[in-house]
C-alpha cells in the first residue's frame, strides 16, 4: 500500500484511496480512476460492502478529506512511570483522562510508561539472567497482578500471556549468554505492553469507555535500527496518520505504548530511557492534535533540580528551545527530542502533575509572549561528564584538524556536549549516557594518532536557560556566587545557544554550585 493510502468509512462501500496514478488490482477489489473533480493525483479502489446499486458519484459526492492538512480535534495525554506506580494511581489516571473526556467532549488519546520502575527491574533482569544464570521476574509479575487483582480484571487473559513470552526471553538470555541492545529493547518492551493492556482493560470493563490498547509499532512508529537509542524516522509521520486513521474509530479510547517502536526489519526498538514523552509529541504531530499534556509527579518544569532543591518553583511558561536546552542538559523531566515534533508543528506540550491535577503546570510554546524579568528560566545539571583535552601535535594552525577530530568522535557516535577551542587545543565534555570504558579506550588510541589526550572524568556541566542578551549580568552574578562559595569553575560556553550558559565544575561541588546559583536567581 502507498504510504498516504486511507481507508474511507462509507457504509456501502470499502473504499481504498491511493496517493499514486496506479493501484494494483486485486482480485476482489474493482480500481476505478477516480475523476480529477473529486480527487486529484488520488485513485481508489471498491471493494460492495453487499449487493448495491449505489453509484460511485454517490460514493464520492462529498468533498474529500486533506489528510495532509487535518487537524485533529483532540489531545494526547502521556502519563509517565512515576503516575502509573501501582493500581491506586491507574484509577487516578482513570480519573483524569474522564476529566479531560468531560471537558473536551473528544476521546483523549493516551500514551503510557511503563508502571514504576518496571523499565529498570526489566534491565536488571537481563542482567541477572546473564551474568548469574537465574530466571526471576517476581518483582514484575508482582506488580502486575497486584494490579489485576485490585482492578478486578483477569489476570489470565491479559498479563500471563506475556509474562510467559517474558519469563521464555529470560531463560533464552541465560542460555544463549547474549543481552545485545537489541535484546534489551525486546525486554524493555513489555513494561509498556503490560502497562497499556492493565490500563485500558480497566477502563472498559469498570468505566465503561471503549478503550483499546495500542502498541506504537502497529500504529506506525518506525525508527533506524539503533538499539536502546533509535531515532524516528521521518516517515513515521505520515503512517502514524494513516494507521490511526485505519485503526482508530472516532469512538475509540486508544491507548497506546510509549517508547517502543519497530525498524525496518520488524524488530523491536526503543527510543531511548523517558522516550514515552517522544511517542507522544510525535503521535500529537502526526495527527495535528492542539494540545500534548506531559503529566508527572511534579508541578510542571521546576526552576531546577526538586532532589537537590527541596523549594525550587514551577516556571509557568518556557519556550521549545529553553526546554530543549534543560532536557539536553539533564533536567530528567522531559525527553530531550521530544520537542522536535511538537516545536515544528506548533503543538504546545503542557506539563502537569497528576498528584495534584489542579495546578496549572508549564506550558512550552514558540515564542514567549512578554519577556522575563527574571534573566534566569532554569537550571540544569548533567552529572559525571568526562571532560577531553586535546592537543594537536601538528604545527599551529594545521586545517583540518578539527574535522579529523570530530570525524572520530562521530563514527563512535560519541556526542560532544561542550567545547572550547584555542589554536591548537581543544577541551570537550562528552555525554556520559553515550560513553562507555570500551569507547574510551578506542578513542585514545584514534585520538593519539593525531594529538595528545587526556581525558578526566567526574565532571559536571552546570547550565543556565536564560536570555543570554543578558549575560553579561549573568555571568558576574554567578562568577561572583561561585567565587564566594570557592567552586572553581574550569569551562565556561556562552554565545553558541542563545539560550544557554553553560559552566564545568567538579562534580562534587555540582550540588553546592546548583544552591547557590538558585538562591541568587530565583530565592534573593
Ligand atoms: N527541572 C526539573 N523540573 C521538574 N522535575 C525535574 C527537574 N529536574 C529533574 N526533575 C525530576 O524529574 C522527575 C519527573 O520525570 P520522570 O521521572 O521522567 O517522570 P515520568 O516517569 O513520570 O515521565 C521529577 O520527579 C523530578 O524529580
Ligand atoms: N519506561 C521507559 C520510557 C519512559 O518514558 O518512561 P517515563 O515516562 O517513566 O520516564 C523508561 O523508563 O525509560
Amino acid at each position: 500500500m502507498q504510504p498516504y493510502s486511507f481507508i474511507t468509512n462509507h457504509p456501502l462501500f470499502v473504499v481504498k484511496i491511493h496517493k499514486s496514478k496506479i493501484v494494483r488490482k486485486e482480485s476482489s477489489h474493482q480500481v476505478y480512476k477516480v475523476p480529477k473533480t473529486y480527487f486529484s493525483r488520488w485513485t481508489c479502489s471498491v471493494t460492495p460492502k453487499s449487493n448495491t446499486q449505489t453509484t460511485l458519484r454517490e460514493v464520492f459526492s462529498s468533498e474529500p478529506k486533506q489528510l495532509s492538512d487535518q487537524k485533529l480535534d483532540r489531545i494526547v495525554c502521556k502519563f509517565g512511570g512515576s503516575s502509573l506506580a501501582n493500581a491506586e494511581r491507574l484509577k487516578e489516571v482513570g480519573k483524569l483522562v474522564q476529566m479531560q473526556l468531560e471537558k473536551s467532549q473528544r476521546y483523549p488519546i493516551v500514551v503510557l510508561s511503563a508502571m514504576g520502575t518496571t523499565t529498570n527491574e526489566l534491565l536488571q533482569a537481563g542482567e541477572l539472567a546473564l551474568k548469574e544464570g537465574i530466571v526471576d521476574i517476581s518483582s514484575i509479575r508482582k506488580r502486575a497482578y497486584l494490579a489485576c487483582e485490585e482492578l478486578h480484571l483477569s489476570k489470565e487473559d491479559l498479563v500471563d500471556p506475556l509474562l510467559t513470552t517474558l519469563d521464555q526471553l529470560l531463560l533464552g538470555i541465560k542460555f544463549i549468554k547474549e543481552l545485545s541492545p537489541r535484546t534489551k529493547d525486546y525486554l524493555v518492551s513489555f513494561g509498556e505492553r503490560l502497562s497499556v493492556r492493565i490500563f485500558a482493560s480497566y477502563l472498559r470493563q469498570s468505566e465503561g469507555l471503549p478503550t483499546e490498547p495500542f502498541d506504537a509499532f502497529d500504529l506506525g512508529f518506525v525508527t533506524n535500527s539503533h538499539f536502546t537509542n533509535a531515532d524516528l524516522l521521518e516517515e513515521s509521520f505520515p503512517r502514524i496518520r494513516e494507521c490511526f486513521e485505519r485503526l482508530v474509530q472516532e469512538h475509540t479510547l486508544a491507548v497506546v505504548t510509549g517508547f517502543i517502536a519497530k525498524d525496518k526489519q520488524g524488530n523491536i526498538t526503543t527510543l531511548g530511557r523517558g522516550g514515552s514523552d517522544l511517542t507522544a509529541a510525535a503521535l500529537g504531530a502526526a495527527l495535528g492534535c492542539s494540545e500534548v499534556q506531559v503529566w508527572k509527579d511534579v508541578d510542571g518544569i521546576l526552576s531546577t533540580d526538586p532532589r537537590i532543591v527541596s523549594d525550587a518553583i514551577p516556571v509557568p511558561f518556557v519556550t521549545f528551545q529553553e526546554a530543549f536546552e534543560m532536557a539536553y542538559f539533564g533536567a530528567k523531566v522531559l525527553h530531550p527530542i521530544a520537542m522536535q515534533p511538537a516545536m515544528r508543528h506548533n503543538i504546545p506540550i503542557r506539563v502537569k502533575n497528576s498528584y495534584n491535577p489542579e495546578h496549572p503546570g508549564t506550558v512550552i510554546k514558540s515564542r514567549r509572549e512578554h519577556p522575563s524579568e527574571n534573566p534566569v528560566t532554569a537550571i540544569s545539571l548533567k552529572r559525571k561528564c568526562h571532560l577531553v583535552d586535546i592537543e594537536s601535535t601538528r604545527m599551529l594552525g594545521a586545517h583540518g584538524f578539527l574535522a579529523e577530530l570530530f570525524k572520530v568522535f562521530g563514527e563512535r557516535r560519541v556526542s560532544i556536549d561542550m567545547i572550547a577551542t584555542s589554536e591548537v587545543s581543544v577541551s570537550m565534555t562528552l555525554d556520559p549516557k553515550a560513553f562507555d570504558t570500551r569507547d574510551k579506550e578506542e578513542l585514545e588510541v584514534e585520538l593519539s594518532k593525531i594529538a595528545s589526550v587526556q581525558f578526566s572524568g567526574e565532571k559536571a556541566i552546570i547550565s543556565l536557560v536564560s536570555n543570554v542578551s543578558r549575560s553579561t549580568e549573568i555571568l558576574a552574578r554567578s562568577m561572583q556566587v561561585l567565587w564566594k562559595e570557592n567552586i572553581d569553575v574550569e569551562m565556561i560556553s556562552q554565545g553558541a545557544s542563545k539560550f544557554n550558559i553553560s559552566f564545568i565544575v567538579e562534580d562534587n561541588h555540582a550540588d553546592a554550585a546548583i544552591r547557590a546559583l538558585h538562591k541568587e536567581f530565583f530565592r534573593h
